[in-house]
């Protein structure tokens, strides 16, 4: 049997809304059993201090460039996710010695696949000598290396959950709404197509905090009450990213957010619920076939207004859509989990990217490990 280990993903995503912290055993292949979940949210300085480092990065051309602030920020991220181990190994009773490997993602600052550009700032080394545990960081330079999009990388684990649907005969696509969505697509005879599908919550935020201050829409109730200007919509659907047959990552900055007199604030939410729903079903058109089941990760799913209109669109087109919940996943924990899977995976010299999930040229493994 293969060796089992103890990992701990650690997750801050494209929405920069906290760091998600979770634990997973696996061999890093077939085995998985997942355990507990905390969500760590920012406090609004320290968002603040995370968009000024997308200002910083965008005029840099190599990953390892830091100028002195970009640096500082590295470094109190860096930090921050120091805490949220120490926070979650207290909460749930765990010592750092229990823990075999964390697996750290950082904060993608910078992402421009067409320039084999990608940068995640977050220091490994200081993570692994502040918690006292090892940690593989720096998982998407590798994938880009080798030619592929260095994104996305949770396919490989979505493909792990999947076994319940392949024994089922049943085509299964995940559907993972942060910041940006991206598509793992799982067929009945394993073959995994995966690529990032469009915006996701990014426009959402952005419009809702330039209007109200508040950083999200809960609930979707904003946009609840808002009608689709579809005007507005179309800009965004008729983008050329939708076209082509090369599917391509994106960056948090890719889509232009709405300007503040576009639209009123309920009309705006709407529109860009109705974008982030749209842009999933056109991107699935790029899949081999229209899966049985789609089952939906991320904040995104707790947006019911993108929801319903996510669901309609995949209902009509005869596919069942399910939260990661009622599928029997926790869709705040998949991509933290992942990380802790990738590590794993990494330490055994295991392909994190596949030339269906990122177009590298062939299986790579990646990630760089510190010890402490
Ligand atoms: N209760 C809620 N109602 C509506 N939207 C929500 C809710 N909770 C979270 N969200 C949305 O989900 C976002 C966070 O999602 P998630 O944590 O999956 O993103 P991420 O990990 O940062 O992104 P990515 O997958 O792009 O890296 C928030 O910014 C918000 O837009
Ligand atoms: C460069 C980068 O950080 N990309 C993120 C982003 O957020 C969602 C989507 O775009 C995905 O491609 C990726 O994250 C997920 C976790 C991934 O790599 O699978």
């Amino acid at each position: 049997m293969d060796l089992v280990r103890t990992a701990i993903g650690l997750m801050s995503g494209t929405s920069m809304d906290g760091i998600d912290v979770a634990l997973v055993r696996t061999d890093g292949r077939g085995f998985i059993e997942r355990g507990p979940f905390l969500g760590r949210p920012y406090e609004p300085e320290f968002r603040e201090r995370l968009k000024r480092a997308l200002d910083l990065a965008r005029p840099l051309h190599h990953r390892s460039e830091r100028p002195a602030e970009l640096r500082d920020i590295e470094l109190e991220l860096t930090l921050r996710h120091a805490i949220a181990v120490t926070a979650f190994l207290e909460r749930f009773g765990l010592s750092a010695d229990a823990v075999d490997v964390l697996g750290f993602h950082g904060q993608t600052v910078l992402h421009r696949p067409d320039e084999g550009l990608t940068i995640q700032i977050g220091d490994g080394g200081v993570l692994a000598r502040r918690t006292g545990i090892s940690v593989v960081y720096d998982m998407r330079a590798n994938d880009m290396v080798h030619g592929g999009q260095g994104a996305p990388l949770v396919p490989a684990y979505h493909a792990a959950l999947a076994g319940k649907f392949q024994q089922a005969g049943q085509a299964v696509c995940f559907v993972n709404i942060g910041g940006i969505s991206n598509l793992t697509f799982i067929g009945t005879d394993g073959r995994i197509v995966a690529f990032d599908s469009g915006p996701g919550n990014t426009l959402i935020d952005q419009w809702v905090e330039m209007q109200t201050g508040r950083t999200y829409d809960p609930g979707g109730e904003i946009g609840g009450r808002g009608k689709v200007v579809t005007a507005l919509a179309d800009r965004y659907l008729q983008s050329p990213f939708f076209r082509g047959n090369v599917r391509r990552s994106l960056d948090r900055g890719d889509f232009a957010p709405l300007r503040s007199d576009e639209a009123s604030l309920e009309d705006g939410a709407r529109t860009l619920a109705h974008v982030a729903a749209a842009s999933i079903v056109k991107s699935a058109r790029f899949l081999p076939e229209t899966p049985s089941t789609y089952v939906v990760c991320g904040g995104g799913r707790l947006n019911a207004t993108l929801m319903a209109e996510f669901s309609a669109m995949a209902e009509g087109l005869g596919s069942r859509v399910l939260s990661a919940e009622e599928a029997g996943f926790d869709g705040d924990a998949m991509e933290a989990e992942a990380w802790a899977y990738l590590a794993v995976r990494s330490l055994d010299g295991l392909p994190l990217t596949f030339p269906g999930t990122t177009g590298v040229s062939a299986p790579v493994s990646g990630g760089v490990l510190a010890t402490p």
